[in-house]
């Protein structure tokens, strides 16, 4: 007789215990318990059956119990839980309740926040929790209760446990403006079987590689634009070297980035003279993420007297506003092309008009929102990956290297060359390692009660997933604050250690719909970089730190040298000749 207690089924069911029992020589009975999601469970039980067969054995009818809401059954024992006590499982293993979790009250959180000055660096405000209250941990934000978790295998299990229709948090502030508006909810704010279609329309063009691929070379496009305009800067401002705040300069590549993947449209967002749309649009993105955790302290009652609730709102409208004037732009020249019938060809925003799956106004909505996160989520980490780069010669060798020998001479790399650079993928994943663009992700459990740890939490409850913490976890990432991009190359003990250290684009159906867009946008416009340029640190030794603004950014502007290759190769040359 075997039994297994308590653990995760990789669907996100719970086995209580699993009885195997031989009847006869050869043939075996199997008796499961489970805690609830049926579905599942069932699944794993036939799973199992089959491996148990596969190995030569005959089985019995499995018998399956799935165990009701309040009752938890484990081995001998069963025995009703009660609403606020501890619930006893078998002799030795207890499951505590939210109330048995310690954690810092609302004035404390206040505390940290704005007398020792965490508000904008929360992220670091997740290690020193954790080092006080351990990897799981109550906290109270505001109106809201939220439970921390910070370590990879909890994380896991909380993922693990998401549902059908996984909820990242009700994000009441951002469906309170579309309410306010009438404007429709767009793939981060959905949630239910209505977000599930969502993801149904938007999926395939944005994720399956075919697609994807497509788009490399607009993408190129603006990585070139990108590469003249670091020239321009150069020498216009940076007295022939230096780009100063690179960051906001990655901000236009990414706004003109997404916008010719999703429109097919140049914004001129690169040119000389930056159009004041794009400016502001940048700006109003920036204006949202900054004022979002602020919103939320108060309850939704005070929004509307807030003065910061007017700015979030004009924030929002711009970028409704700028959305809907590309999206109606698109309808117009489909509709010129129909009129002189002319065959109507085109990628994204095009399908999705021409699909009819979704309203224009459903369509505006997603747009919007896939806008809003193209922005500021690949700027940051190409400007992260080049500053770590810049201080560490050795490794942009090396990545160099590997650059020209896939792509000698003036090859442009292409989606193809980026599959045979598996250093300047490590590097991306280093750096969002180091610098996770979603510090802090969330879940809110919907459809059932669920276990963490030994903790059986209720419907409704909102976990915070500590990401930034668990990237520094030395049993994970030894010498975790180093810049080792070689942590993810195959082979290496640590790429094998937790699949749940490091998840920069979140996991599960409701992980990050751009990223295999935002991977091939990095990968294009990083590895031509550093082809055409050797980094280097701002002369004047500025250490940038990162803040947290919803998402991860850096604290202060981050000035890089750039020295052109060419010119440096042809000085070598010179100096050489001379030599000899
Ligand atoms: C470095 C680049 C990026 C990173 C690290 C990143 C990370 C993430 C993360 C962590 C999530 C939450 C996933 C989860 O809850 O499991 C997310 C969601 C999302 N991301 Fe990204 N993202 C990036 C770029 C982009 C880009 C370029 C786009 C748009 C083209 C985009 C669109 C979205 C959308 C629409 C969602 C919401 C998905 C949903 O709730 O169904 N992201 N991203």
């Amino acid at each position: 007789k075997w039994s297994a207690a308590l653990c995760h089924c990789r669907q996100g069911a719970i086995i209580i215990s699993v009885h195997i029992t031989e009847t006869q020589a050869g043939t075996v009975s199997l008796v499961w318990t489970s805690y609830p999601a049926e579905k599942q469970t069932l699944y794993a039980v036939k799973m199992f059956r089959k491996s148990l067969l596969n190995i030569g054995l005959r089985v019995n009818r499995p018998q399956h119990e799935v165990l009701q809401r309040a009752t938890v059954n484990y081995g001998d024992t069963m025995r009703r839980r009660d609403a606020s006590s501890t619930t006893v499982m078998g002799d030795n293993v207890k499951l505590k309740t939210m109330d048995d979790l310690g954690g810092p009250s609302f004035l404390t959180t206040l505390n940290w926040l704005f007398v020792k000055g965490y508000f904008q660096t929360t992220q670091q405000m997740q290690i020193e929790h954790r080092k006080i209250y351990g990897p799981l941990w109550k906290s109270k934000y505001g109106p809201l209760v939220v439970v921390n978790v910070a370590s990879a295998e909890l994380i896991e299990q909380v993922l693990r446990q998401e549902g059908r229709h996984p909820v990242r948090t009700e994000m009441p502030h951002w469906r309170k403006y579309r309410e306010l508006r009438n404007q429709a909810q767009g793939p981060l704010t959905e949630i239910g079987a209505k977000w599930q279609r969502i993801r149904s329309i938007l999926n395939p063009r944005m994720l399956k590689p075919k697609h994807v691929s497509s788009y490399a070379n607009t993408i190129n496009e603006v990585v070139t634009d990108f590469t003249e305009r670091v020239a321009w800067l150069r020498d216009t401002s940076g007295r022939g070297v230096m780009v100063n705040d690179l960051t906001a300069e990655l901000y236009k590549f990414a706004f003109e980035g997404i916008c010719s993947v999703l429109f097919e449209r140049r914004m001129g967002c690169l040119n000389e003279m930056v159009p004041e749309e794009t400016q502001k649009f940048i700006f109003s993105v920036g204006e949202m993420f900054r004022l979002s955790p602020i919103i939320v302290l108060f309850p939704q009652s005070m929004w509307p007297y807030l003065p910061f609730w007017k700015q979030f709102v004009e924030a929002w409208d711009y970028l409704f506003k700028i959305a809907e004037e590309l999206v109606q732009k698109k309808m117009e020249e489909i509709q010129e092309k129909v009129h002189l019938q002319q065959d109507v060809e085109g990628a994204y925003l095009t399908h999705l008009l021409l699909s009819e799956k979704m309203t224009v106004t459903e369509i505006l909505g997603s747009i919007t929102e896939l806008l809003l996160a193209g922005v500021d989520t690949t700027s940051n980490t190409i400007s992260w990956s080049l500053y770590l780069l810049a201080k560490d010669p050795e490794i942009q060798e090396q990545l160099y290297q590997e650059v020209i020998s896939v792509c000698p001479g003036d090859k442009v790399p292409a989606s193809d060359d980026i599959a045979r650079m598996p250093y300047l993928k490590a590097v991306i994943r280093e750096t969002l390692r180091l610098y996770p663009v979603v510090p802090g992700n969330a879940r809110l459990t919907v459809e059932n009660e669920i276990v963490v740890g030994d903790h059986l939490f209720p419907k409704k409850t909102l976990f915070h997933l500590c990401h930034y913490t668990v990237s520094y976890d030395e049993n994970i990432f030894p010498d975790p604050h180093a810049f080792l991009p070689q942590r993810w190359l195959r082979g290496t003990e640590e790429k094998s250690k937790h699949p749940f250290g490091s998840v920069p684009f979140g996991f599960g159906i409701r992980a990050c719909l751009g990223r295999r867009v935002a991977e091939l946008e990095m990968y294009l416009l990083l590895s031509r970089l550093i082809k055409h340029y050797e980094v280097r640190p701002d002369p004047a030794g500025t250490t940038v730190k990162p803040i947290t603004r919803t998402l991860l950014c850096p604290a202060k502007p981050i000035n890089l040298q750039f020295l052109d290759r060419r010119v440096q190769q042809d000085e070598q040359r010179a100096t050489a000749g001379v030599s000899l």
